[in-house]
């Protein structure tokens, strides 16, 4: 079945954020499982940003019963990457709506035609690239642990999302590595010790403890 895919609203909107200051986006990326969600949640308490995931976005699509719904649900069962003109209007119409001007963007760019597409549409880059690097024996524990009743916590998918990851998301962290944007964080430790980790990016140099 073909897409389906409203290109109209994501001008709209691009127009009204041109018009305001740009916001400070950082992008949050690192294999399935590796704790992007979980370092954003610690995030967020501490440095005042918003956080926007993807994946969660596009599971709200789902529920909605939005026309693109079947579609996404296929794309996230198989551990495909949905076309970035339906994830870009997802996150263009969160950051309208939260107020703020900080945003944690989770699990996005996952390739190179979102990385493209959501600099091209919206005019921002991303001022960090945080990279949570962790190896797949801990990733493939973790997600099959998670217990979230995630259609794609089971092997098949995380194979398939593991092999996502490498061919089209790391060339994506290697594009941002060039420009001197990557933050990489050993994430195969504990939650609180990953997080010290994390806290040292979002602290001014000036601010740091002796
Ligand atoms: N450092 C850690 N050590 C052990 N378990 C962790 C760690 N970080 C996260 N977890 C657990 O691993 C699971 C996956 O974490 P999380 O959802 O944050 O990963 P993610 O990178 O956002 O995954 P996805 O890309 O699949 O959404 C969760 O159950 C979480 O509680
Ligand atoms: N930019 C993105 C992000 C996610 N997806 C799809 O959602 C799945 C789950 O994403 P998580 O970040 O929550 O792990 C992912 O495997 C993709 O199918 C996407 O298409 N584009």
């Amino acid at each position: 079945m073909g897409t389906v895919v409203d290109a109209a609203p994501i001008k709209a909107t691009n127009e009204s954020l041109a018009e305001k200051k740009k916001p400070t986006v950082v992008f949050v990326l690192g294999g399935p499982g590796s704790g992007k969600g979980t370092q954003c949640s610690n995030i967020i308490e501490n440095f005042g940003y918003t956080h926007l995931s993807a994946g969660d976005l596009l599971r709200a699509e789902i529920k909605s019963g939005s026309e693109n719904g079947t579609m996404i649900q296929n794309m996230i069962k198989e551990g495909k990457i949905v076309p970035s003109e339906v994830t870009i209007k997802l996150l263009q119409r969160a950051m309208e709506e939260s107020h703020n001007d900080k945003f944690l963007i989770d699990g996005f760019p996952r390739n190179e035609e979102n990385r493209a597409a959501f600099e091209a549409v919206t005019g921002i880059e991303p001022s960090v690239v945080l990279f949570f690097d962790c190896h797949e024996k801990e990733m493939e524990r973790r997600l099959l642990s998670r217990n979230e009743g995630r259609v794609d916590d089971n092997i098949e998918t995380i194979r398939k999302r593991f092999r996502v990851f490498l061919e089209s998301s790391i060339p994506v962290v290697e594009y941002y590595e060039s420009k001197g944007k990557v933050r990489k964080i050993d994430a195969a430790r504990p939650i609180e010790e990953v997080f010290e980790s994390v806290k040292v990016v979002f602290t001014p140099k000036n601010e740091k403890a002796n």
